[in-house]
């Protein structure tokens, strides 16, 4: 008994002390829980939540006043913007030509997102990829569909219908309107296309399978090209194939002699989309019968009394025109079927008019003499005060066509056009690409004059480049998953590996000069 008393007013003791301590380790936690999280946390996730905000309530009043056009919006959260950041690290831009790839390829969330879906998803789905655009006003559109009365209702629509076109029964729902009226709704004052309309891939594939209804040469140019008709008014610009995919253009032949490629002009759309321009019409590969697709139905006597079948059985035509139009230099089929590439026609002349604007770096086509910039360093001094490079992005844009350019190894950009509709204040047509992919061997920086003479580069150019030469991304590869797109991909890659390779070598050599320039400017 006299035991148990102490034993009982310890054990309460004890039990004050523990509560006690319960209590103040509660207290200690709420404590740790709201100053530990204030301190550390708070700051950062107010910022990004006040972004965040922002850029719904910007897209979300955008898209409420929006037409059926819609630009992409950006999600702005942490991980984009790590993802640009990762894009502007200097240190990783020639990660390609690196042999020490795991390094590079270890670090950032980006890269681990990669994983699992092609590496052209994966690009296209990076913030540099849809990057916020003012919204599109009115006169940003090329063209705007006519009200009723002013539609015109003409008899020769009639006639046309008998000669196989569709009976027009277009109104203003979009769903009434063929992939291509759709491709020309779209193009608006910045781009002739947006990546993400799910019209693209119609269109590529209305050109690819529609029935072909006329077939007549188009005049224009030096090289032997045709002007495609489908039943419903729909139209494409054909080239056929003229020489082996690997095929190298002769040493000794001047780039202006060179034959047009029906696969550089597939590629060519292909690298402008991955370079994010979006400037070049779609174009897709078809293979087509001579016979049934062009001498049976073809209203045009240059072309049908120039066809002949050669020693081999095999069906051929050659056309009339300025260069390799004879039966030395014949189109041939195998017997009858071609490879052939079809660029989607832009609107009309007479509905868009375009304006040519001869190149400031065109090429003396001659044998013998340079041009001007050629023999002067400061050329782009000139350049730079002369409207309309003087102000707006007229220079920028055309340094981005030479780094695609140089990138395909084009040296036919003698002139290039815009439409009038948008005066200066629009993008550049990036159109006829025919002799770009002749060499893979060797590069040509004279096609990098005005980015080397300019030291100027877009932004956003800059920062997709550097994109495409990390080894997550890799230009090639990109193409490598691009490419097999096109139906003819199926016959044989629209680019050897030779061709793929060298797209990387030549990044890294603009890189490299857009480095030279940093080195010797402070601006
Ligand atoms: N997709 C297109 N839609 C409408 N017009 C086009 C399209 N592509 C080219 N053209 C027009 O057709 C003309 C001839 O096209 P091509 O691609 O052969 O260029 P070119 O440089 O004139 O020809 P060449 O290289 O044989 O001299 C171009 O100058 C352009 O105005
Ligand atoms: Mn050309």
């Amino acid at each position: 008994m006299i035991r148990l008393k102490p034993g009982r007013s310890t054990r309460s003791i004890y039990l004050v002390l523990a509560g006690l301590s319960l209590a103040l380790h509660l207290l200690l936690a709420i404590f740790c829980l709201s100053v530990l999280q204030t301190a550390c946390i708070l700051p950062n996730s107010s910022t990004i939540k006040r972004t965040d905000d922002q850029s719904i309530s910007h897209s979300s009043s955008s898209s409420a006043a929006s037409s059926s056009h819609k630009l992409p919006t950006i999600p702005q959260n942490e991980e984009n913007h790590k993802l640009i950041a990762k894009a502007l690290h200097p240190k990783e831009k020639y990660s390609f030509v690196n042999a020490n790839e795991k390094k590079l390829t270890a670090p950032g969330k980006g890269i681990q997102k990669v994983k699992g879906r092609s590496k052209l998803e994966a690009l296209f789905k990076h913030p540099l990829y849809n990057l916020p655009r003012p919204e599109l006003q009115e006169a940003d559109w090329l063209l705007r569909l006519k009200t009723n009365e002013h539609a015109e209702d003409s008899e020769s629509e009639e006639e046309r219908e008998d000669e196989g076109y569709d009976k027009l029964n277009w109104t203003n729902d979009v769903e009434t309107h063929p992939p291509w009226l759709r491709f020309h709704l779209g193009i608006s004052r910045w781009e002739l296309y947006n990546r993400k309309d799910p019209n693209l891939a119609q269109l590529t594939h209305y050109l690819a399978t529609k029935q072909i209804l006329r077939a007549v040469q188009k005049t224009g140019g030096t090289q032997l090209k045709l002007l495609i008709s489908f039943p419903n008014y729909g139209e494409a610009l054909l080239k056929p194939m003229r020489q082996a995919r690997d095929a190298e253009t002769d040493v000794n032949l001047f780039y202006f002699s060179d034959f047009e490629r029906h696969n550089a002009e597939i590629a060519a759309f292909h690298l402008d989309r991955v370079l994010g321009f979006n400037r070049i019409p779609p174009v897709v590969g078809r293979l087509i019968n001579v016979t049934t697709e062009i001498r049976e139905i073809t209203t045009d006597n240059r072309l049908s009394r120039s066809f002949f079948t050669s020693p081999a059985g095999n069906i051929c035509f050659y056309g009339q025109c300025e260069y390799y139009c004879s039966s030395e230099h014949p189109v041939c089929g195998q017997p009858h079927a071609l490879e052939v590439s079809l660029a989607a026609m832009l609107p009309d002349l007479t509905i868009a008019p375009r304006r040519s604007w001869r190149s400031p770096w065109r090429r003396a086509y001659s044998h013998k003499k340079l041009a001007k910039w050629e023999k002067d360093a400061a050329y782009c001094d000139t350049v730079k005060k002369t409207p309309p490079y003087s102000h707006g992005t007229r220079l920028v844009d055309l340094i981005d066509m030479a780094i695609l350019d140089f990138l395909m190894s084009n040296m036919d950009r003698h002139h290039y056009e815009t439409f009038e509709e948008f005066g200066n204040d629009t993008f550049l047509l990036h159109l006829d690409n025919g002799r770009a992919f002749g060499r893979h061997s060797q590069d040509e920086p004279s096609i990098l004059a005005p980015l080397k003479q300019c030291c100027r580069i877009r932004r956003s150019t800059l920062l997709r480049l550097r994109l495409l030469s990390l080894t997550s991304f890799r230009l090639s590869d990109v193409m490598r998953d691009s490419l097999p797109q096109d139906p003819l991909a199926g016959v044989a890659p629209l680019l050897s590996e030779a061709h793929l390779s060298a797209l990387d070598r030549r990044l890294a050599a603009v890189l490299q000069v857009v480095q030279s320039c940093q080195e010797q400017h402070t601006d």
